[in-house]
């Protein structure tokens, strides 16, 4: 008899991720725990980011690092900050052998090189709207080493491609904090309860509408994106389709996920290979949308598709309900 899926204990809206985490296991008789403790971590560091950016306007967190990371853009003083603090979380938490971050040039090695695990993630997503208050994001993709256990992980272990991610999601730190994940079965939504310090089964099964009406794209570069992409944006405006774009690809991409709706970062003259990172932005939402029954897409295929060549690779990307990713793939 095959394990009983998250969906079908019927994990009723209102239990805590931890019950939740735990109930989901026992779906997996062979399940050991390591996983679930991870999601624990991951949880833990999005409590403590939380409160940071929260305070961020008291306190001297906010602005510039003076700094650069690994694709020349500057860090800002919250980037580095969740940084630190999502290393530390999953390093102690010691189920994760090794990190990958947007922050960091090459790989982070926990130390816990019996770790079965290894994190790629995008710390602080959105950065250009930490200092305005406007809402922003943590990404994650989880993925089973490859590399023998007991000794260090390898780049292996972070080019496995996107299929072979066996956990993704994401926390958003909007007018209420969400954790969203899927471990391959159904994707779920958990809202931080600040008098409780818990996160609370609050969006459960997650299914993304496969038509909508709102389209996400910095309109501003326009003239820069292919052919298809303008046709596309052209009948969205002939159908008076609603335009709505946060500038946080985890705030634009939730709010989609949710209400019915596609968003674009098409290959510009700027950056002819795109701007958003294949390994911990976008395999990741990829994973959510395909589990919730969206789609994403490069322009070409699928983006889980994609055979990963370097760490901090970049790709168009188009995501989103399933209707409207197939209109812009024809358009
Ligand atoms: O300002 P642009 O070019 O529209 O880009 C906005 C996009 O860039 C990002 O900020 C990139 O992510 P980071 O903030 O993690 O670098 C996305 O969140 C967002 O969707
Ligand atoms: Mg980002
Ligand atoms: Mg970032």
């Amino acid at each position: 008899m095959s394990p009983k899926t998250a969906q079908e204990l019927a994990l009723p809206v209102g239990v805590t991720l931890d019950r939740f985490i735990m109930l989901s296991q026992s779906a997996f008789p062979y399940a050991t725990g390591e996983l679930s403790q991870l999601l624990r971590d991951i949880a833990l560091a999005g409590k403590i980011i939380n409160r940071e950016i929260n305070r961020a306007g008291l306190v001297d967190i906010a602005g510039g690092n003076g700094t650069d990371n690994v694709q020349g853009e500057n860090q800002q003083k919250l980037d580095i900050i969740a940084n630190i603090r999502f290393i530390r979380a999953l390093k102690n938490g010691g189920e994760v052998c090794a990190i990958l971050s947007e922050e960091d040039e090459d790989i982070i090695h926990t130390g816990n090189d019996h770790g079965k695990y290894v994190v790629a993630m995008d710390p602080l997503d959105g950065s250009s709207n930490i200092d305005v208050n406007v809402s922003i994001g943590t990404i994650f993709s989880i993925y089973r080493r490859v590399s023998p256990i007991d000794g260090p992980a390898t780049k292996e272990d972070f080019l496995q491609g996107g299929r072979k991610q066996v956990a993704a999601g994401y926390i958003l730190y909007g007018s209420s904090t969400m954790l969203v994940y899927s471990t391959g079965d159904g994707v779920n939504g958990f809202t931080y309860d600040h008098s409780l310090g818990e996160f609370i089964l609050s969006h459960k099964n997650i299914c993304s509408p496969q038509n909508g009406t709102i389209y996400s794209v910095n309109d501003g570069y326009i003239n820069d994106y292919p052919a298809f992409v303008q046709n596309y944006l052209t009948k969205c405006k002939e159908k008076s389709c609603t335009a709505r774009y946060i500038g946080s690809l985890v705030a634009d991409f939730h709010r989609n996920l949710l209400r019915g709706g596609v968003y674009l970062y098409p290959s510009t003259k700027k950056t002819p290979e795109g701007k958003l990172r294949l390994l911990y932005e976008c395999y990741p939402l990829a994973f959510i949308a395909e589990k919730s029954g969206g789609k994403a897409i490069d322009g070409f295929g699928a983006i889980l598709d994609i055979l990963p060549t370097s760490f901090h690779q970049r790709s168009p990307i188009y995501l989103g309900s399933s209707t409207m990713v197939d209109e812009v793939m024809r358009s």
